[in-house]
């Protein structure tokens, strides 16, 4: 399995089912810019407040085959292994398929992960072990802390700096590498040192 950062902005999402977990799979999709549609005759609390926000749209019924048509990410979440079944069949081959309860049948996992603002740490047993990869995006919580945040802020900056005003290969290079300091990663005055230095 290959992993990859998606862009979801604009792109129609369909959950299949709402219970705990399409919600669970829904928080996770909220913000992403996609437009999330549940079909489902019944959904959880959570889900439901969703629809009132607008974040989500509810299609109260059961799954008819159409749904899944020019639909760019499929999750199929019922407590039916015979309608998760039927999805997952009318769904075409370049479509992106997670199927809850059989990973045999998915073409993606989803990932346990932390986000720092731009940077983004997931984790992935490829269904080995789910409660593993929540256990290791704990542990890195702590070690990766808020800090973090802001001084990828100040890599985007930095590195944008040095792009446009170094050419010569090797102390771009050396400049690169000098970010990654701990110093710049601690101390704001260092980073703007640095930035004015360039
Ligand atoms: C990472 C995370 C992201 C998310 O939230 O989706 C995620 N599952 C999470 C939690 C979790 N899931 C389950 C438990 C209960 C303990 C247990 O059963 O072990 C817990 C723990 C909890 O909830 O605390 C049950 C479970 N999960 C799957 C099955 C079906 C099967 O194995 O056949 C069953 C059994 C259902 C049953 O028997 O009824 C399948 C998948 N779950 C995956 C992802 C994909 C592989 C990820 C990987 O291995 O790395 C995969 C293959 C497909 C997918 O769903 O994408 C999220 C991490 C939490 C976090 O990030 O905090
Ligand atoms: N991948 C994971 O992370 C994970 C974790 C736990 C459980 N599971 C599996 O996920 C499945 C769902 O679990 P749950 O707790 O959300 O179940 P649930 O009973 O809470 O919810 C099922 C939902 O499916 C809807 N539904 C039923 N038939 C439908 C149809 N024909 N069309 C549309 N919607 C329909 C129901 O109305 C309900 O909203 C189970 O099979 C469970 O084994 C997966």
């Amino acid at each position: 399995m290959y992993p990859v950062m998606l862009d979801l902005e604009n792109k129609r999402v369909l959950i299949v089912g709402g219970g705990e977990v399409a919600s669970k799979k829904a928080k996770m999709l909220l913000g992403q810019g996609a437009k999330i549609v549940v079909v489902s005759p019944t959904l959880t609390q959570t889900l439901y407040t969703y629809v009132v926000n607008g974040d989500v749209e509810w299609v109260e019924r059961e799954f008819k085959t159409s749904d899944t048509k020019h639909v760019f990410l499929v999750i199929v979440a019922t407590n039916n292994r015979r309608v998760n079944a039927l999805v997952k069949e009318s769904c075409d081959g370049n479509q992106l398929v997670n199927v809850v309860d059989s990973p045999n049948d998915s073409n993606f996992y989803n990932m346990a992960y932390l986000e720092r603002g731009k940077l983004k740490i997931a984790i992935s047993t490829e269904g080995a072990s789910p409660l593993l990869a929540k256990q290791i995006k704990q542990d890195l919580n702590m070690f990766f802390d808020e800090s973090y945040e802001e001084y990828l802020n100040f890599l985007l900056t930095a590195r944008e700096k040095i792009k446009l005003l170094i050419n010569d290969e090797g102390r771009k290079y050396e400049l690169l590498q000098e970010l990654l300091q701990e110093k710049l990663r601690k101390d704001v005055e260092e980073r703007e040192r640095f930035l004015s230095n360039i």
